[in-house]
């Protein structure tokens, strides 16, 4: 459950929030779009529920915590349970992908063993297992962004955050996210996932967050996301 109550950010050393009294809940396991024109918050209310920024007003709880007087250690463990998937990917490049894939798992403690099964099964998802041992900076913009992806998947994330996740992706490899975020949704994940692909969202209708100027316009409930099962090639 993520809830968020006359929630403001101010970034350091701005004058003016660029957030202003954000009042919404999405409960567990369901899907938001989050939408709205450039500029219009939709980054940085994904820093706010990635927990990089906090909130300078309001409260907000996420997964159970309320992160408005949560410790450093409280914030920390609770990270470990969001996935991520920045707009500019954000891979590691003198890593390779698996290693990249790798650092969530690694950093939560787990066996190399189950490191190793687990990025392998996250890469064969997205497709990009056979490029393993590739520094990201030799793939396509398609490639990396389907590694950003696997590194926001690895573990099982209670809550999976999405910053344009399909900008470098074909339609096909778009459509197939679409099936991957009802499979996570059927295993009780919450996704938002902000985008412009207005196609992607007539595709896969279901209710939105949507911002403007720094403030929430409406949320629109339109339904469960329904993306159509067989899609997957
Ligand atoms: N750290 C910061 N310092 C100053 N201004 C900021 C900061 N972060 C965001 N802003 C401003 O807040 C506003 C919202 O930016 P944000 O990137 O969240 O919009 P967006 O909806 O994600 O846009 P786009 O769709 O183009 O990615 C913009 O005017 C931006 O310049």
């Amino acid at each position: 459950m993520i809830r968020l109550l006359n929630v403001s950010m101010m970034p350091p050393g701005v004058g003016q929030p660029v957030l202003r009294n954000l009042t919404l809940s999405v409960p567990q396991g369901e899907f938001r779009w989050l939408l709205g024109p450039s500029g219009a918050g939709k980054s940085s209310l994904l820093r706010l529920l990635t927990l990089e920024t906090r909130p300078s007003a309001g409260q907000m709880d996420l997964l159970g915590v309320s992160v408005t007087h949560a410790s450093r250690a409280t914030l920390r463990n609770l990270r470990r349970r969001i996935g991520f998937v920045p707009q500019d990917y954000r891979l590691i490049g003198e890593w390779t992908v698996f290693d990249n894939v790798a650092l969530p798992l690694r950093l939560r403690g787990a066996s190399e063993r189950d490191t190793r099964r687990e990025a392998f099964a996250v890469l064969e998802w997205l497709d990009v297992a056979h490029l393993a041992d590739k520094r990201p900076g030799t793939l396509s913009g398609g490639e990396q962004q389907r590694t950003a992806i696997a590194r926001a998947l690895i573990g099982r994330p209670e809550l999976l955050l999405a910053d344009e996740p399909t900008n470098a992706l074909e339609d096909a490899q778009a459509r197939r996210l679409l099936t991957t975020f009802q499979e996570l949704i059927e295993m009780g994940t919450t996704v938002i996932v902000a985008t412009h692909n207005e196609a992607l969202v007539h595709e896969a209708p279901a209710a939105s967050i949507v911002l403007q100027d720094g403030t929430i316009a409406n949320t629109d409930i339109q339904g469960g996301m329904s993306v159509r099962r067989g899609e997957r090639s």
